[in-house]
């Protein structure tokens, strides 16, 4: 039996260990409140997110100590937002995941370092690149919850622990392929929660399909241009890793996303949106890493310039997608 720690007790984390644990892995689960850890002893699910999915306790053993988790398992997946990682692992010893494969589910960067997940590990945890993978796709935790047929995409250096990460995840409503891009589907992984809120705050203005498509295609653009400056590879950008997530998150009822960006659109402050969704809208924090980022790499990057100006430079919705809506072609 494969034994897994998963680190994160938000709505990803949960989708996570219904699909490990269903396929009868050991899931070490952390959560950072003893109340929810109680509550999925006592009752069998995760009381704030996706309530409605039930563990079998044989497999999935919820704690509360990190230290514990981590020491007793051989693969180590992150799944909180990328904000808030430093902090939720912090109290480990540097050499806490030697001899480890990480995992990181996060679709989000480290703040400040401006860093990727997987870059952080390797500098602060000697993690090598070898020994660490990313989970990608367009699959939302409410829609595995329902059991709805997703597909995810396994980046890392290494296709052995990639394809054996796939076979643990298989089954079936779930299909994993394997994928030797690691760097590339993370920056746009990342890349893909900008423009999402970009398509929710033009949705919140008024402007219709038209304009959203017509910003998608763009965005492809701009993505391409990055990765190519930031990660140079060939890779096949229409796949469902880049392409496939990228929709996802701007059309699905379920992105939060796009409903951070509808509600900017419609005129909340950036605090009222966070405050009412109550989930973390990863855009948010990405889009100012990959606007500091870009000043070394200076791609033309207008939807991120339009979204970091609005956020954090409290410029009009309407004016910067005015500015947008020249350029676009
Ligand atoms: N949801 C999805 O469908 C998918 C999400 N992802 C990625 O997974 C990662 C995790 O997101 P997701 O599970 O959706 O998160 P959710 O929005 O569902 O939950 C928020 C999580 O963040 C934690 N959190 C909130 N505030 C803080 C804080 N100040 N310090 C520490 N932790 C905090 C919460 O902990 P608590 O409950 O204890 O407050 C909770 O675990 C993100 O990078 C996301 O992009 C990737 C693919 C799909
Ligand atoms: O990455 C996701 C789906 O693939 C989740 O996107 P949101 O965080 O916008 O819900």
């Amino acid at each position: 039996m494969e034994k897994i720690a998963v680190i994160g007790g938000g709505s990803w984390a949960t989708a996570l260990v219904k699909i490990l644990s269903e396929n009868k892995s050991e899931i070490h689960w952390w959560m950072r409140q003893q109340d929810d850890v109680k509550h999925l002893l006592q009752y069998r699910h995760n009381p704030r997110y996706l309530s409605g999915v039930s563990f079998d306790l044989n497999y999935v053993k919820p704690f509360n100590d990190l230290a514990a988790v981590v020491k007793a398992s051989d693969w180590v997946i992150l799944a909180v937002p990328g904000a808030f990682v430093q902090n939720a692992i912090a109290s480990l010893p540097k050499t806490a995941f030697e001899g480890k494969v990480m995992v990181s589910a996060i679709k989000g960067m480290i703040p400040d370092e401006n860093c990727l997940i997987t870059d952080y590990l390797e500098k602060h945890y000697n993690v090598p690149a070898s020994h660490q993978c990313v989970i990608a796709g367009p699959c939302h935790a409410e829609e595995v919850a329902l059991e709805k047929q997703s597909y995810l995409t396994i980046g890392s250096h290494d296709l052995d622990h990639a394809n054996r990460f796939c076979e643990l995840l298989r089954n079936r409503y779930v299909k994993a392929n394997p994928l030797d891009d690691l760097d590339g589907i993370e920056y746009c992984a990342v890349m893909k929660n900008i423009i999402a809120m970009a398509c929710g705050i033009a949705h919140g203005l008024g402007f219709g399909d038209n304009f959203q498509a017509v910003m998608v295609s763009n965005a492809m653009d701009e993505i391409e241009r990055f990765l190519t400056a930031v990660m140079p590879q060939h890779r096949n950008l229409v796949g469902s890793a880049y392409l496939g997530d990228l929709l996802v998150t701007a059309y699905s009822q379920f992105s939060r996303n796009r409903t951070f960006g509808n509600m900017i659109g419609r005129g909340y402050s950036v605090k009222s949106a966070q405050f009412e969704m109550n989930m973390i809208a990863e855009g948010y924090y990405a889009v100012k890493s990959i606007f500091e980022l870009n000043k070394t790499y200076k791609v033309d990057m207008p939807i991120t310039t339009a979204v970091y100006n609005i956020l954090y430079e409290r410029i009009s919705p309407a004016v910067e997608m005015e500015i947008l809506k020249e350029k676009f072609k």
